[in-house]
C-alpha cells in the first residue's frame, strides 16, 4: 500500500538529517515541505514566534495539543532547560508513531513524553496520571474546533496558574473563530496577536498568545 505523506517526511529526515541534531531535523522537514509536499507543521516563519515565546517563558512543564509529525515538539524541546519536559498529545496512531521516531531521531526523547489519545481524554488525566501540577506553557495546534473547549477544560482541571501562557497557531488560516471570540472577550486572559505567514506559503496567518491571569 502506498506510503503516507507523513511517512515520506519521516523517511526524508532519516535519510538527510543529522541524528541527534534537532535543528537539522527542523531544517530538513522545512526543506521537504517547502520544496516537495506541503504539510501542516508550524514551520520556520511562525516557528520563530514559537521559539521566542518558549525562551521568554522558559517553561518547566509544557503541553502541546496536536503532535502531528513532531516538528513543533522537536522545536520546543530543543529549547527546554535540564529537568524541563514537554507533554505532547496526538490521537492519530500513524502520526503518533511517526512523531515518536522523529523525536527520537532528533535526540530530544528525554524531554518529550508523547501521550497517545484525544486531548479531551488526556487533559483530565494530566494531574493524577502524568504528575502535572500546573502548566507553564501550552502550544495549541490541533483541530481548530477543539481550541476553545480544550482551553475551558484546562481551566476546569486547574491546570493553569497565574502567568500560564497559551500560544495558538492558525488564528487566521484556517482560523479558529470560536476560540478567538472566547479568549479575547475573557477577562481572565491577556491576549496578543502575532501576525505572520502560513507555513511554506505567502498566505497570511497569525498566532494568538493568551496569558492566564488567574
Ligand atoms: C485543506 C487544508 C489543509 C491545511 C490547512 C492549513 C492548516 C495549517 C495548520 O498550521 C494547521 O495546524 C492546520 C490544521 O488543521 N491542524 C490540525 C492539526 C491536527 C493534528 O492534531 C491531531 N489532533 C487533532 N485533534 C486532536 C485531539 N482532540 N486530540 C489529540 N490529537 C488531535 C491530529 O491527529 C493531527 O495530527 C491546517 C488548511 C486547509
Ligand atoms: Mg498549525
Amino acid at each position: 500500500m502506498n506510503q503516507s505523506k507523513e511517512r515520506r517526511i519521516l523517511n526524508f529526515v532519516l535519510q538527510n538529517a543529522v541524528r541527534g541534531d534537532p535543528c537539522s531535523v527542523m531544517e530538513t522537514i522545512d526543506k521537504y515541505c517547502s520544496e516537495k509536499e506541503w504539510a501542516m507543521n508550524v514551520g520556520d516563519v511562525k516557528g520563530v514566534i514559537l521559539d521566542k515565546t518558549v525562551e521568554e517563558i522558559n517553561p518547566k512543564v509544557a503541553l502541546e495539543l496536536g503532535t502531528y509529525c513532531g516538528y513543533s515538539a522537536v522545536r520546543i524541546a530543543r529549547l527546554l532547560k535540564a529537568g524541563a519536559r514537554l507533554l505532547t498529545v496526538e490521537f492519530n496512531p500513524e502520526f503518533a508513531a511517526i512523531a515518536k521516531q522523529m523525536i527520537e531521531f532528533a535526540g530530544v526523547q528525554d524531554k518529550v513524553k508523547l501521550l497517545e489519545g484525544p486531548s479531551e481524554v488526556i487533559i483530565p488525566q494530566l494531574k493524577k496520571k502524568y504528575e502535572v501540577d500546573t502548566l507553564d506553557f501550552v502550544f495549541v495546534d490541533h483541530w481548530k474546533d477543539r481550541y476553545a473547549p480544550d482551553t475551558i477544560l484546562l481551566q476546569e482541571c486547574s491546570l493553569l496558574r497565574k502567568g500560564s501562557v497559551l500560544l495558538a497557531d492558525n488564528i487566521i488560516f484556517p482560523g479558529a473563530p470560536e476560540f478567538v471570540k472566547y479568549i479575547r472577550n475573557n477577562p481572565r486572559f491577556q491576549c496578543s496577536t502575532y501576525l505572520s505567514h502560513l507555513e511554506y506559503m505567502k498566505v497570511q496567518d497569525a498566532m494568538e498568545k493568551a496569558v492566564f491571569l488567574g
